[in-house]
C-alpha cells in the first residue's frame, strides 16, 4: 500500500437492488498520477467514480480523499472536500440553459464569494486553458460541436483549481485525431498543474499515451492494479483479451518483436 494515496477505497460493497456492482473493492490513487479506471460494460466504473466523489452511498465500506472520509463528513466538511476535486461527467454534462462561461462558473458561484467581473474573467481563464476560442463562451452547449462540449466540461471541472480531477470516458464519440488532442489536453493540465486523474476510459490510446497506471474492474473487485507492462502480463481472461485482442494491437505505439521458437 501506498502512503501517498490521495483517495484510498477499501471493501466497498455497492448494491442496486439484487444487483450487487461491487463486493470487497480496494484501490489507492496516488497524488499527481493519471491512473486509467478499465473495465468490461457494467463493471461498475462510473459508479465507483460516483462513490468517491459522494453521489452514491455505498452498503459497506470506507473511501477516504485527502485523508478524509467521504461517507461520514458533515455537510460543511463535504463541502470543503468538492472544492478540491472536479468532475466532468459523460458527454460533459452541461447545462443545456447556460452558456459555456455560465456553466465554468456554476461551480464558483456555489463555491466561492467572488464579484461578478471576476468570476467572468477566471471563467474566461478557465475556458482558454482547455483550448476553447474566446467566442465559445457565449455559446450553449448546443451551439458546440461533442469535442467542444467535451473541453467545456473539462473547463468546469477545472474551475475551483482543483486537486483532483475524475474523467469519465472523455474521449467516447470523439474520433481518433479529436481523441489525441483531449488525451494531450489532460496530459498537459496534469503536468502544469500537478493534478491528479481518475480516468474512467474504454479508450486503449488513452491507456498507452497518459496513464501511469491502470486499474482493472472484473469480478466485481479491482482485479489489478499497475503499468501497462504489468497488465500485458496478467494472465486473465477479460484483461488477456483486453489488452492483447486486436483493437488492443492496434493501439499499441510501437510494436512488440516476436518471440521466436
Ligand atoms: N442509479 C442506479 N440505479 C440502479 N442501477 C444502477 C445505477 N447506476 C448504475 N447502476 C448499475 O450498476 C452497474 C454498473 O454501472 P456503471 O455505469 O458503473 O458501469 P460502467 O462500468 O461504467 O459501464 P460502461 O462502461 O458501460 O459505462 C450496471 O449494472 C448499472 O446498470
Amino acid at each position: 500500500m501506498s502512503d501517498d494515496a490521495i483517495i484510498r477505497v477499501r471493501g466497498l460493497v455497492t448494491r442496486f437492488g439484487a444487483t450487487l456492482v461491487h463486493d470487497g473493492l480496494d484501490l489507492d490513487v496516488k497524488r499527481g498520477e493519471i491512473i486509467g479506471v478499465v473495465g468490461g460494460s457494467g463493471t461498475g466504473k462510473s459508479v465507483l467514480l460516483r462513490s468517491i466523489v459522494g453521489l452514491l452511498k455505498p452498503a459497506e465500506g470506507q473511501i477516504d480523499v485527502f485523508g478524509q472520509s467521504v461517507r461520514d463528513s458533515d455537510a460543511d466538511d463535504y463541502r470543503a472536500l468538492r472544492r478540491r476535486w472536479g468532475v466532468m461527467f459523460q458527454d460533459g454534462a452541461l447545462f443545456s440553459s447556460l452558456s459555456v462561461r455560465q456553466n465554468v462558473e456554476a461551480p464558483m458561484r456555489e463555491q466561492l464569494d467572488l464579484d461578478d467581473d471576476l468570476r467572468a474573467l477566471l471563467a474566461g481563464i478557465k475556458v482558454r486553458m482547455v483550448g476553447l476560442p474566446d467566442k465559445a463562451q457565449d455559446n450553449y452547449p448546443s451551439e458546440l460541436s461533442g469535442g467542444m462540449r467535451k473541453r467545456a466540461g473539462f473547463a468546469r471541472a477545472i474551475a475551483l483549481d482543483p486537486e483532483i480531477v475524475f474523467l469519465d470516458e472523455p474521449t467516447a464519440g470523439l474520433d481518433p485525431i479529436g481523441a489525441a488532442a483531449f488525451d494531450t489536453l489532460i496530459k498537459q493540465l496534469q503536468s502544469s498543474l500537478g493534478l491528479t486523474v481518475f480516468l474512467v476510459t474504454h479508450d486503449l490510446d488513452s491507456l498507452h499515451a497518459i496513464c501511469d497506471r491502470i486499474a482493472v474492474l472484473a469480478d466485481k473487485k479491482v482485479l489489478a492494479v499497475g503499468t501497462m507492462q504489468e497488465m500485458l502480463a496478467l494472465d486473465h481472461p477479460w484483461v488477456h483479451e483486453y489488452f492483447h485482442g486486436p483493437r488492443a494491437r492496434a493501439a499499441t505505439p510501437v510494436a512488440k518483436p516476436k518471440e521466436t521458437e
